[in-house]
């Protein structure tokens, strides 16, 4: 599990290590495993052309702690300083001793041109609000020179606890972050701008997030956000035993597809099927062309309660308006996962009133109509959006999207999905995955895991199914198999 921590609880790691350490000990951890990776990114520093953008706190010292380990290395390294008046005295001494030059603004975009690696020192985890001028002009005129840029701890311009970005941001190639992820560089657009990241061990101490908080956030000291990776996904995936019947396994029941997008319901039964489900019940309009596509599939026209006994149920791709068909699956005794008209339709009330786990999945756009805002507002604050949605639905909540994102009801951590692919964004995509975790879901995964362990399944089906070309919605789902094999490592 990859965890990040907001900067509060950062600053609150930091405080109790540097009474503990050294003065200066941190920096100089941070500094010399930034001067590594920089090296690396160089390939031979030797004669090579640093240039650091340096800034007015302890990230423009970290920047020159940095840069002169490499001037003393033989690498022509230049610093501009963005407020000269106020620089990290100590890394400017130690910058100018290891033969640095320090350059004034104007001089700056001549030293740039010439830049084989640019070293992006302007703010860190003290950053409010947008990049003010001068470092917005500079950080413009940084992405037109094409040189590699290395972002000390963040790249400036990025909101550290939420991944927002508000008008200009460094692009980074690399991004050395000190001690524990933070939210936004694995959340979108932050996690964009950060390119690869990399972490630096300096000493922090935090634990791994329990997701109990309660309220808005996750509470001080628990982690903000976490990421699954392999080894937590393969630990959730269910398994057939011996013992197996296709009630243990799981039955799903789909509420999808009509006259008009019978479409959408022959992909959420091909995900449910690709997801474990030991059978899945398909009730609506399109069963026809369910059936044609599936014969495993057990199929009737409704309504939901009469369809016999599943252990989970999906709701809403292509429903239309079948208000009825959405209403009995809410008033059902087990986990519900709503999606597409399904979030149209359901009665937010009745959705809060609910006894058993509920998973909504709306994309960006739906998640707005949801919160009565503007698509773009959830798509700059994806994070401060599916906190809202769940609090409001007291539901587990995944938001679609290039980092999928899964809150539950009472704070927490969220989830955020590390395997999206910008080819998932095709039609029918989001059907496949309501199929998919709702299959995990009547295997017995909570809402939350159902959510984190569907998005990571899917996202690398789309990558399998996709390998670097276009691909269908039908396409994704016959790749969940191959997904599934590759969590397992078989
Ligand atoms: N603490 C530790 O143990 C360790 C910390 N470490 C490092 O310290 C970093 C945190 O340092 P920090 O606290 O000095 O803040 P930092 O990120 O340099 O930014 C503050 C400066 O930026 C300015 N500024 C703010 N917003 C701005 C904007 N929008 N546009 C332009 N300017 C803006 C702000 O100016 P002001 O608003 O005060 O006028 C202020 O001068 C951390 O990210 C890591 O790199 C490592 O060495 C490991 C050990
Ligand atoms: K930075």
């Amino acid at each position: 599990m990859r965890t990040a921590y907001t900067v509060e609880t950062v600053r609150a790691a930091e405080r109790e290590l540097m009474a503990r350490v050294p003065e200066g000990a941190l920096m100089q951890r941070a500094a010399a495993g930034l001067a590594v990776v920089c090296a690396e990114v160089l390939g031979k520093v030797y004669g090579s052309r640093v240039v650091l953008l340096v800034g007015s706190g302890d990230n423009g010292g970290d920047a020159l702690f940095a840069g002169a380990r490499l001037a003393r290395r033989g690498a022509g390294v230049s610093a501009v300083l963005l407020s000269p008046e106020r620089v990290h005295a100590g890394g400017l001494a130690a910058f100018r001793a290891a033969g640095g030059r320090v350059v004034a603004g104007e001089g700056a975009e001549g030293v740039l041109r010439g830049a084989d690696l640019v070293v992006d020192g302007i703010v860190g985890i003290g950053g409010k609000g947008g990049l003010r001028a001068p470092a917005s002009q500079l950080v413009s005129s940084v992405r037109a020179l094409g040189a590699p840029v290395v972002a000390v701890d963040l790249p400036s311009g990025v909101d550290a606890d939420s991944g927002v970005v508000v008008g200009e941001a460094v692009r980074a190639d690399v991004t050395v972050t000190f001690g524990v992820y933070k939210p936004g560089l694995l959340i979108d657009p932050g996690r964009e701008y950060a390119g690869v990241v990399r972490l630096v061990d300096i000493g922090l101490e935090l634990g791994v997030g329990v997701g109990a908080g309660g309220g808005a956030g996750a509470g001080v000291g628990e982690a903000e956000v976490e990421a699954f990776q392999y080894a937590d996904v393969a630990s959730l995936l269910p398994l057939p035993t011996g013992e197996s019947d296709k009630y243990r396994r799981g039955v799903v029941g789909i509420v999808a597809g009509s006259a008009r997008y019978p479409g959408a319901a022959v992909l959420a039964v091909g995900g449910a099927l690709r997801g474990g489900a030991g059978a899945v019940r398909y009730v609506g309009r399109a069963a026809d062309a369910v059936i044609a596509r599936f014969p495993e599939a057990l199929v009737s026209a409704g309504p939901p309660s009469k369809a016999g006994r599943v252990q989970a149920w999906v709701a809403g791709p292509g429903l239309g308006d079948d208000a009825e068909g959405l209403a009995d699956v809410v008033g059902a005794d087990v986990p519900v996962l709503i999606d597409a008209d399904g979030l149209r339709l359901a009665d937010a009330a009745a959705v809060r009133g609910r006894g058993a786990p509920t998973l909504l999945t709306p994309h960006a756009g739906e998640a707005a109509a949801l919160l009565g805002v503007a698509r773009e507002e959830v798509e700059r604050g994806r994070l401060a959006a599916v906190r809202e949605l769940a609090g409001r639905y007291g539901a587990t909540v995944l938001l679609k999207g290039s980092t999928t994102l899964v809150a539950g009801p009472d704070g927490g951590a969220v989830r955020v999905n590390p395997t999206g692919t910008p080819w998932l964004a095709t039609a029918g995509s989001g059907d496949v995955l309501s199929g998919l975790a709702g299959a995990l879901l009547a295997a017995g995964l909570g809402a939350g895991d159902a959510g984190a362990v569907g998005a990571y399944l899917h996202g690398l089906a789309g990558r399998h199914a996709a390998d670097g070309a276009p691909v269908g919605a039908q396409d994704v789902a016959e790749a969940i198999p191959a997904a599934w094999r590759d969590v397992r490592g078989d």
